[in-house]
């Protein structure tokens, strides 16, 4: 099987876990779409009635154009559920995301549901985070100088380029530095040293926030439960 038949998997298994009447939050990435398609399908064959809250707009496209009711995370008070990707989770189940530079926005969703669940293929599971490069969504304005200062903490931050090799925005027009920071031993000591550090919009560490995962295997998705 290869990683995008292990995606799919993972992210039909996810959907079992909706019920009629929630609130969900819906993630960004390639498994979230494979989610997004099979939520809809459930949705209409269950005459099931969802609001959903997107992560981006690609995600809010999607959702809509398959008939699904988004509406924006301030018309509601909670999420009762959140599906989304990761990049990396570690044997702690601390992740990193933003691989889509969209990790704001899913942090914020995240935040706001009373349980979330992450659905990967098995590669994205690590013992130690750090093989992927941490992005960190910055301000255009003072670039040069938290771009410095991360620089000088040795987080060696290398701005986020397209294909065209032009700066690549993030849904708020920010920019995004990925952070090649080696193995992360300490993802609290390392989000707590970012978290202080101005100007930095969000970055992309995701720590005790998931319920469960959902790893898409070749010999089925395995689901990883009462994490939180
Ligand atoms: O964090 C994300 C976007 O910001 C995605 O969830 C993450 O990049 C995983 O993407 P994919 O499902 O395409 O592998």
């Amino acid at each position: 099987m290869d990683q995008n038949q292990l995606k799919k998997a993972a992210a039909e298994y996810a959907v079992r876990f909706v019920e009629d009447g929630m609130n969900l939050g819906l993630g960004t990435g390639s498994t979230v779409t494979y989610m997004v398609a099979a939520l809809a399908k459930r949705a209409q064959d269950e005459n099931m009635e969802l609001t959903c809250v997107t992560t981006s707009s690609r995600t809010k496209r999607q959702a809509e154009g398959l008939g699904l009711r988004v509406v924006e995370l301030n018309e509601v008070d909670r999420l009762d559920l959140t599906i989304d990707g990761a990049d990396e989770i570690d044997a702690n189940y601390q992740g990193i995301k933003g691989g889509g530079a969209a990790h704001t926005m899913e942090k914020i969703v995240a935040t706001a549901s009373d349980q979330v669940i992450w659905i990967v293929d098995e590669s994205k599971m690590v013992e130690t985070l750090g093989k992927f490069p941490l992005p960190v969504e910055v301000f255009d304005y003072g670039l040069t100088q938290i771009t410095e200062r991360l620089a000088e903490q040795g987080l060696n931050p290398v701005l986020r380029l397209d294909e065209n090799k032009e700066p690549v925005r993030t849904h708020f027009k920010n920019l995004v530095l990925d952070l090649n920071v080696g193995q992360i031993a300490d993802p609290h000591a390392l989000a707590d040293q970012l978290d202080h550090e101005v100007g930095l919009v969000e970055h992309g560490l995701f720590l005790d926030m998931v319920n469960k995962v959902i790893v898409g295997t070749p010999d089925g998705p395995k689901l990883i439960d009462h994490i939180r």
